[in-house]
């Protein structure tokens, strides 16, 4: 089957380098690649350039130094309609579930605001809310609800649900869970992985976690002294 990998090709990131300064090197010569239906999980301490490196493929960040290649386009020559795919299909989501959703809309409104902006047709939003309710396990009930009348786990469900509606091939799940009760993060990740195998989705995940890098990465990187060190 063809599919698009998404590829870091040697990439470093300095921040603040300028006439009068070399700058603080976060990473050097980080290569990775994933593909649709894998997970890649990155760890390593704190302050080492996790978010960093995932903000840089999503291509919210461009790097210094290097390319990311998404089906062997580079993100810094791509046309801009081909970069607003890009950067659809290629999703990233944070750890704080609760900053997630505007606290002053209900979350139905919030649904509604993603299905105008994709353009879907108002006849279809009711059967697409349903089939992504059901995909991250929740009732329509929450719809009516505000974001403080939710749980955590709730809100992050609806975080990636959200996200769904996209029909991303990427997923970059930035600490996912640890803003979670252990219990909910059990289920948070299975469903991630239920979605996953639904829909052929590769994630990079960011964990300080080795039990949760363990359970859930087909290949994981440590990063560590600005370095990636991948482990099959
Ligand atoms: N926009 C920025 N400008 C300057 N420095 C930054 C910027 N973003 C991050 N940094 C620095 O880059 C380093 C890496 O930060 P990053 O958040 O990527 O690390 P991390 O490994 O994800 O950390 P944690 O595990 O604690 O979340 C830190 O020293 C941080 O202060």
């Amino acid at each position: 089957m063809f599919s698009i990998s998404l590829r870091a090709d040697s990439i470093s990131k300095i921040y603040g380098a300028g006439l009068l300064s070399e700058g603080r090197c976060v990473f050097q010569n980080v290569s990775f690649e994933i593909r649709p239906g894998e997970t890649f999980g990155l760890t390593g301490p704190s302050g080492e350039g996790k978010s960093t490196l995932g903000r840089v493929i999503a291509g919210i960040e461009k790097p210094t130094y290097g390319t990311v290649y998404y089906e062997d386009s580079s993100l810094s020559e791509m046309k801009k309609t081909k970069y607003m795919a890009f950067r659809r299909k290629v999703q990233i989501m944070f750890q704080d579930p609760t900053g997630a959703f505007n606290p002053r809309k209900r979350i139905g409104s919030s649904v509604f605001d993603v299905l105008k902006l994709l353009k879907i047709p108002n006849i279809e939003h009711a059967s697409k809310t349903k089939e992504m309710l059901i995909t991250i396990g929740l009732s329509e009930e929450v719809l009516s609800r505000y974001p403080s009348q939710l749980s955590g786990g709730q809100l992050q469900r609806l975080a990636i649900g959200r996200i769904l509606l996209l029909e991303p091939e990427y997923i970059i799940l930035d600490e996912p869970t640890s803003a979670l009760d252990v219990s909910v993060q059990a289920q948070i990740l299975h469903m991630l992985k239920n979605v996953q195998t639904e829909k052929n989705i590769g994630y990079i995940l960011i964990s300080h976690d080795q039990a949760v890098i363990r359970f859930m990465s087909d290949t994981c990187g440590l990063l560590e002294s600005g370095q990636l060190r991948v482990i099959e």
